[in-house]
């Protein structure tokens, strides 16, 4: 194998452009392999690597080296940053699963920084703005990447790893929450305010486009959204565990490609320095084939033919076919039946050590690289190997050019789509030894490459490679480290370039997923530091509130029962005296045989009306008319049903009186005690209280108050007296009414009157006979108290006219005075007759009355026997105060028993509510303890991963 001759001019045109070419400028003349090989050798390694290299050979070796270990520690690095960020992703979904619900940040819009009109701050600094939520952020970095896919974390990896950090516009955020601020508002397009943990809304709404995501964010609640997030965040989680295996796994493939004949087979037959792929002057691969480690097939030496390669197993038998690597020409005829083919090697050479300058290319203790030898380039094969080339796992393009055809049109094509979107390829310019004008060869190629693969020319000294294949298959004679053969650069650069893009293919997306998540969870950090500091802000607001109503309400506790007690005593008090003396003076009036005015009421007809359901009950305003001495036993009765009904009347205009007395103590409990000590709730206090009083059935009707009593109108007094002397029912009286009151003959006559002496003598007997019937019956006042007293006074009346004729008889013993006896005694008595039918009209009423009030209060002399000496003598006034003051205690005691209920509620209600602000704040600090916190060890994370320097 010869190497074409350069005219020496040439040299001096193109001396540095390719690695190897200077040799072989040098070296014109035909070579034998051996010569041709050392030949080949770079003088130096400023040759090899053109102007990108000025060391010597040694640090060359030191510099691959160097890159090996660089490598590695990359790696360990990334590791550590992928177990730090899921430990802190992990941490975040149990804090927003446990602790606070994490609110998702709703970014409004994108500003650049020139067009800002003012920076927005970080809302922690301003805590209690209450529009702090609407710009909240703008210190920190907002993610950059946005990516339509589903998984911006498949973007990332892929295409965008490449792309250099972009400048960040700055952006500003809202809380879901919140509504939006128009004014910061730039573009009208919402955008994903995260990349990484950017919500997934499609899910579910297959027909929302991805441009409308966003915008359903804020119509999002916070806990779907947390939810969402949550979800996201469990993803994040297995994504990071997925770049973790990527990150450790220490495979990589290089797909060599090129056109039909270019050499392929024979230049990966050279890298495993034995023959191995299949190579002729026809077109002989139709198959991929991917060369192995025999290591890793248990080392065994075969060929698995695979059908289909999702369902390939090693382990499993049946998913491909076996064949010997001898077979590998028959396995390549059999067309299309197999998608590709592994064969399992053994190196020619060792692994990588100390002692071995060149050591195996597949197998060199870092990489485990895996060669697939592909199909020539045609029309036909073109799209099959565009498409595997494509395949992420693919980390490095070999192309396969022969110097002696250049490119074709399909290894145009392939190179321009591959040089798109992997970058850089590497490229082997092919028998090269053939090639008589060496220097035109290589600008002709050079120019081509410089057009199909910029980025490929601008570091031709590392990727571009002349050189003579079919010459290595064998292996070198002899391995010099001081002049390594072009090949054996080529070997280092290629194993250099592999390790390099793994970086670029392993690393860089770990690396790039890591940034993107820190900064997403940099940018819920601080949106999530505004919500929880408005959030304590409001609480913290709604405490100062709320404390010291709970604290007042827990100090006026035994305020409100002395007070409503207070309201009780003085409304119960009041009625009681002002019925005590309505009914004293009631019977004052009776007893003097006169009808009590009516205009002593303090109740005037209007209010009167109040009461709806109570009977009218107008007593009688004056005596009934005297008819005359024929009709006087009428008269006498109507006066005295008069003078009960008069009294009855008082009795009623007492309750009346009493009634207004309790509304108004009613409503000096609900409205003023409620007002003083109820908080307001929306409400005033009486309504409060009347509600508490509905739930508890209980509403105040002043009309039904005392309607015990109206069972028996028409027998007031004697209901009266009977129970208001606690005498029970059972034969005590209750029957007594003004129809069993008699008029006896003696009620026509006022014989108090007429004699002092039989006043006071029928008093006496009066009482001794009330005396003696309450002794026998053992009551104060006994059956009949009322008759007792008529029977009593009718005695009486006899007992006393007898005696004053016995007296005026007795005075008659002087002859004189027997003279005179007749006349005067007639004289006195038709005197006497006159003056007791002209007196009857007065008389009647006065007896009849008096004999009521004696009848309904006894004087105290009487009572003292059956009255305990501690309580007062028990009268038909202080009988009714009493009963009525019972009755206006009992319905105060219910209105201030709600009062107090209400009271009583209200201050559970606001100890619960404290509690439960209390329970806001200590939330939100501990919140945003964790997020600052949080924010911190992302902030070292992002430092941690910035430094692993991929480029
Ligand atoms: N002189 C010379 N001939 C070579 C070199 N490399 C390969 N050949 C010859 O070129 C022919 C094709 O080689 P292959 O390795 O089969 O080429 P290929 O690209 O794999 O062919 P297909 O895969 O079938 O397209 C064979 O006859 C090789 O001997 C080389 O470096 N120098």
């Amino acid at each position: 194998m010869q190497s074409a001759s350069v005219p020496l001019r040439h040299a001096s045109e193109e001396p540095q452009e390719f690695p190897f070419v200077a040799s072989s400028l040098q070296s014109p003349k035909p070579m034998s392999r051996r010569s041709s090989l050392l030949n080949s050798s770079p003088a130096s390694a400023q040759v090899l690597f053109g102007k990108a290299w000025q060391g010597t050979e040694e640090e060359l070796q030191r510099k691959h080296e160097d890159e090996q270990r660089a490598y590695g520690d990359k790696r360990e690095l990334l590791i550590q940053s992928l177990d730090e960020a899921s430990v802190l992703v992990k941490s975040l979904a149990t804090f927003n699963q446990n602790k606070w619900t994490v609110h998702y940040p709703h970014q409004l819009g994108v500003s650049t920084v020139a067009d800002a009109p003012t920076p927005p701050h970080r809302a922690a600094s301003s805590p209690s703005t209450p529009n702090a939520r609407s710009a909240v952020k703008g210190a920190r970095q907002a993610p950059l990447r946005r990516s339509a896919s589903m998984f911006p974390e498949e973007a990332v990896a892929g295409e965008e790893q490449e792309s250099p950090a972009r400048p960040s516009p700055q952006r500003t955020y809202s809380l879901v929450d919140s509504p939006p601020a128009p004014t910061l508002s730039k573009d009208s397009t919402p955008a994903h305010p995260l990349s990484i943990l950017s919500l997934d809304l499609k899910m579910g709404h297959p027909s929302t486009s991805t441009a409308q995501l966003p915008a359903l964010i804020p119509s999002l609640s916070l806990s779907t959204l947390s939810q969402l997030l949550s979800r996201r965040l469990t993803t994040s989680l297995s994504h990071i565990s997925s770049l973790r295996t990527r990150v450790l796994d220490s495979s990589s493939r290089v797909l060599v490609t090129g056109d039909l004949n270019a050499g392929k087979s024979t230049f990966v037959n050279a890298l495993l320095r034995r023959e191995v792929m299949p190579w002729d002057q026809q077109p002989c691969t139709t198959v991929f084939c991917e060369v192995l480690d025999a290591s890793l097939n248990e080392g065994k030496e075969e060929l698995h033919a695979i059908r289909d390669v999702e369902k390939y197993d090693r382990s499993n038998p049946e998913t491909f076919d076996v064949f010997s690597l001898e077979e590998v020409y028959d396995v390549q005829d059999t067309g299309d039946e197999y998608q590709i083919v592994k064969a399992y090697v053994h190196d020619g050479r060792a692994p990588v050590s100390e002692d071995e300058p060149n050591p195996s290319f597949i197998k060199n203790g870092l990489v485990d690289i895996s060669l697939i030898d592909a199909p020539g380039l045609n029309r036909d094969t073109l799209s099959t190997t565009a498409l595997f080339a494509r395949q992420s796992e693919i980390d490095v393009i070999v192309f396969v050019v022969s110097a002696e055809n250049h490119f074709t049109l399909s290894a145009k094509e392939f190179l321009w789509n591959a040089s798109r979107e992997k970058a850089y390829v590497f490229i082997v310019v092919n028998k090269w030894g053939g090639i008589r004008d060496k220097a035109r060869c290589m600008r002709v190629v050079g120019e081509q490459i410089k057009q199909l693969s910029p980025a490929t020319w601008e570091n031709r000294a590392e990727l571009v490679h002349f050189v003579d294949a079919a010459e290595y298959v064998e292996g070198p004679a002899e391995v010099s480290v001081e002049e390594p053969s072009a090949f054996d650069h080529l070997e280092q650069s290629l194993r250099s370039f592999v390790l390099l893009k793994r970086s670029k293919s392993k690393l860089a997306p770990a690396k790039h997923y890591l940034l993107n998540l820190l900064a997403d969870l940099s940018t819920l950090a601080s949106a999530n530091v505004v919500a929880a500091n408005d959030e304590l802000s409001a609480a913290l607001r709604e405490l100062e509130r709320i404390r010291p109503i709970h604290e007042r309400l827990s100090a006026q506790r035994d305020e409100v029962e002395e007070g409503v007690d207070r309201v009780e005593e003085t409304v119960v008090e009041s009625v009681k005296s002002a019925a005590w003396s309505r009914l004293e003076r009631a019977l004052n009036y009776i007893a003097e045989g006169k009808v009590v005015p009516p205009a002593e009421s303090t109740i005037d007809a209007d209010s009167r009306q109040v009461f709806e359901g109570t009977d009218s009950f107008d007593g009688p305003t004056e005596l009934p008319p005297y008819p005359g001495v024929w009709g006087i036993w009428e008269w006498a009765n109507d006066v005295k049903k008069t003078l009960v009904r008069a009294l009855e009347a008082e009795v009623r205009a007492a309750e009346d009186d009493a009634r207004f007395e309790t509304v108004d103590g009613v409503k000096t409990v609900m409205n003023d005690l409620g007002d003083k000590y109820l908080p307001e709730d929306g409400e005033t206090a009486g309504e409060a209280v009347q509600q508490e009083q509905a739930k508890n059935g209980r509403v105040f009707r002043p009309e039904v108050m005392f309607a015990k009593r109206r069972r028996g109108v028409g027998r007031l007094a004697a209901r009266g007296v009977s129970t208001g002397l606690g005498l029970g029912s059972a034969g005590l009286g209750v029957n007594w009414s003004v129809t069993d009151f008699d008029v006896s003959f003696f009620d026509m006559f006022d014989f108090e009157r007429m004699t002092s002496h039989g006043n006071a003598l029928r008093g006496r007997k009066e009482h001794k006979l009330i005396e003696d019937d309450v002794v026998e019956k053992g009551t104060l006042v006994g059956l009949g108290l009322g008759s007792i007293g008529m029977v009593g006074s009718r005695i009486i009346g006899i007992k006393g006219t007898m005696g004053s004729l016995t007296r005026i008889i007795e005075m008659l013993g002087s002859k004189q005075a027997r003279k005179w006896a007749g006349p005067v005694i007639g004289v006195l008595t038709v005197g006497l007759v006159v003056y007791v039918i002209v007196d009857l009209p007065r008389a009647i009423p006065r007896n009849i009355g008096r004999k009521l009030q004696l009848s309904l209060s006894p004087p105290p002399a009487l009572l003292s026997g059956s009255s305990s000496a501690s309580s007062p003598p028990v009268t038909f006034a202080s009988a009714h105060s009493d009963r009525i003051a019972r009755e206006v205690r009992k319905v105060l005691r219910l209105a201030g028993w709600d009062l107090r209920e209400r009271f009583r509620a209200a201050l559970d209600k606001s100890a619960a509510e404290r509690k439960e602000v209390e329970g806001v704040v200590a939330r939100a600090e501990g919140a945003l303890q964790f997020l600052e916190e949080f924010e911190g060890k992302v902030r070292e994370g992002q430092s941690h991963v910035k430094v692993i320097d991929l480029d």
